[in-house]
């Protein structure tokens, strides 16, 4: 479903944030990407979508080859690929529905949406995708009235409205606090598992990367140092990929045990 073969990306100024990184992530797959800030988790999930270009090498998702795609067919990838930030990214002064329907502006005419002419199918999309994260009772709320967890919530329903095949998530959890990020982790885990989204996520917790991921990626400076299944991270391989050991700050509850 997305396929890295020797990409890299170098930023303006020289900065090489990531480098020959070639990666197959299959149909379906729930991947976690761990590293420590600025070993590239960002830049490597912004590469899926075409908000990040490739200095060399490719990124595939599907059939399409990102860096190939004109404008209007990276619209159409864009549609296929919800993405979830870790500060929401929501309009705060309309309504939980109202951003939820703005997943579906790649999806409808933009002179509809813009009048925000939605018809009766579009909301109960938009409504069937808040279900999936238990939130629909705060479909006519303003967003800025939600706390910070059900905010996120309503990031993931706004993508799953999307109707996306693959969905990246950079940092969900990074602004929450632990029990509101398991609840998020687990709205993710479902649209995995429910809905055959194929899922990437960068985590800074490991602890949090090992209870949810079925493949857990390390990056350190641009490079994969580590790719295997969740069950086979330990102390050796936190090393590997944070380049010291284990401390409270790398674990979401607050003792250094994984
Ligand atoms: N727009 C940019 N211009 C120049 N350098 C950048 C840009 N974005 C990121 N970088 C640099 O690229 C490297 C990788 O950054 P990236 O944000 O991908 O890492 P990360 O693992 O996601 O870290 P963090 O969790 O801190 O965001 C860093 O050295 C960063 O400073």
């Amino acid at each position: 479903m997305i396929r890295f073969t020797h990409a890299s990306v170098t930023y303006p100024g020289g900065v090489a944030a990531l480098k020959d990184l070639s990666l197959d992530i299959a149909e379906g797959e729930f991947v976690v990407v761990v590293g420590l800030s600025g070993a590239g988790k960002s830049t490597l999930i912004r590469t899926v979508n075409g908000l990040v270009p490739l200095s060399g090498g490719s990124v595939e998702v599907g059939s399409r080859t990102v860096g190939d795609l004109n404008r209007s067919r990276l619209r159409a990838l864009r549609a296929d690929v919800g993405m979830i930030f870790q500060h929401y990214n929501l309009v705060n002064r309309t309504t939980v529905l109202n951003n939820v329907l703005m997943g579906r502006l790649n999806r409808v005419p933009g002179w509809r949406s813009m009048l925000g002419w939605w018809g009766r199918d579009e909301v109960e999309r938009a409504m069937r995708a808040l279900e999936v994260v238990e939130i629909v009772e705060k479909a006519y709320v303003r967003a800025a009235n939600l706390s910070g967890g059900q905010q996120q919530r309503v990031g993931i329903a706004r993508a799953l409205a999307q109707e996306p095949t693959v969905l990246l998530a950079d940092e969900p959890v990074a602004s929450l606090d632990p029990p509101t990020s398991h609840t998020v982790m687990r709205y993710l885990h479902r649209a995995n598992r429910e809905l055959g989204i194929t899922t990437l996520v960068n985590l800074h917790f490991l602890d949090l990367a090992r209870q949810y991921a079925d493949r857990i990626v390390g990056l350190r400076a641009g490079a994969v140092v580590f790719d295997g299944p969740a069950s086979a991270v330990d102390e050796k391989v936190f090393e590997r990929i944070y380049g010291r050991s284990l401390t409270a700050d790398d674990v979401l509850e607050a003792e250094a045990s994984l």
